[in-house]
């Protein structure tokens, strides 16, 4: 990408660690050259809603990283208080047909890019994850959140339904009872009910915590063949991938006709006009 700055920065003293680093506008990536970790932050303030240009230099970061030797990959945010809000609402409400489908491809593509990387993920949820958000951390192979924030797939609060492969990761994750009960409701789980039913792995006290917890998931491969590790994952995750591959076309065509429909946007409406009253 041509907005992509490439810095090498082995011999400034005071950023040893980071002898890597790519940044574009809403994504920072950084690989710390002692432990191979790369770090991929999320920059969109005020939320991070996942709109085109975001999900599509994550993409386009994610990608880049399957070509390097790297141990393992942490998806994170820059925001104190927000992993990501999800889906930007905007990108949904009243759109132009071609950038709805533009929006939902590169979402579509992301998701695949990061639930079949060839190396391992780990999402530090390091603030609130609804619906998008949490679809993204659900992708990863492993979930750290800090403690006193929410998390879950909340579409039916905004009259709209949680596409298969959406459902998929959760179930994927989560129990199919669980996930029916979660999903069905839109349900937030606060950080400590996710660990209990397993939406989560661990929880962490603030970033910081959940980055070093990261690096201990990423120890355990050490003495694991990483080809057959990758296969492993491959043969866990091949069916939902193959299957949004093969409904990829249909499954655009539903989003778009889905939100056409006046009552979709109605329901949109109201939710904007909620969230901005909170204030
Ligand atoms: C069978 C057919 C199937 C076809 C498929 C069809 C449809 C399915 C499609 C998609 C699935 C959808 C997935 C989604 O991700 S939808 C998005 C869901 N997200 C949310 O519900 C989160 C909403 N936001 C919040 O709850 C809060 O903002 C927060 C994240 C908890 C943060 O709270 P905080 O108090 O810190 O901030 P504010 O609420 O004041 O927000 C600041 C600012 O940001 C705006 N904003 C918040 N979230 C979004 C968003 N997701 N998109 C766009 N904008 C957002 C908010 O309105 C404020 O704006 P302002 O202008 O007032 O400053």
């Amino acid at each position: 990408m041509a907005s992509r700055m490439f810095i090498r920065s082995k011999s400034i003293a005071f950023n040893t660690l980071r002898t890597y680093s790519s940044s574009t506008k809403l994504v920072d990536v950084s690989i710390n050259d002692k432990t191979g970790i790369a770090t991929v932050t999320m920059q969109r303030p005020p939320v991070n809603s996942l709109n085109l240009e975001l999900l599509t230099e994550l993409n386009g970061a994610l990608q880049d990283l399957g070509s390097k030797k790297i141990k393992g990959a942490i998806l994170t945010s820059s925001l104190k208080t927000i992993f990501s809000a999800g889906l930007d609402i905007l990108e949904m409400y009243k759109p132009k047909p071609e950038r709805a489908s533009a929006f939902w491809t590169s979402l579509q593509d992301t998701w695949l890019t990061l639930y079949s990387t060839p190396y391992p993920t780990v999402a530090a949820i390091n603030g609130h994850s609804p619906a998008g958000g949490c679809l993204l951390s659900l992708a990863c192979e492993y979930r750290i959140m800090v403690n006193n924030y929410t998390i879950g797939l909340n579409e039916t609060k905004l009259g709209i339904v949680a596409p298969f492969w959406f459902v998929a990761s959760m179930k994927n994750v989560i129990s199919h009872r669980e996930s029916e009960l979660a999903l069905t409701s839109g349900r937030l789980y606060k950080t400590d009910e996710a660990l209990k039913v397993g939406l989560i792995d661990e929880t962490a006290e603030n970033k910081d915590d959940a980055l070093a917890k990261a690096e201990k998931f990423f120890a355990r491969f050490d003495a694991v063949n990483p080809i057959a590790r990758l296969l492993t994952k491959q043969e866990l995750r091949g069916e939902t991938i193959k299957e949004l591959e093969d409904r990829k076309q249909e499954d655009l065509d539903r989003f778009v006709g889905f939100l056409m429909l006046p009552a979709v946007q109605k329901g949109l409406d109201v939710y904007l006009q909620a969230l901005k009253k909170k204030q």
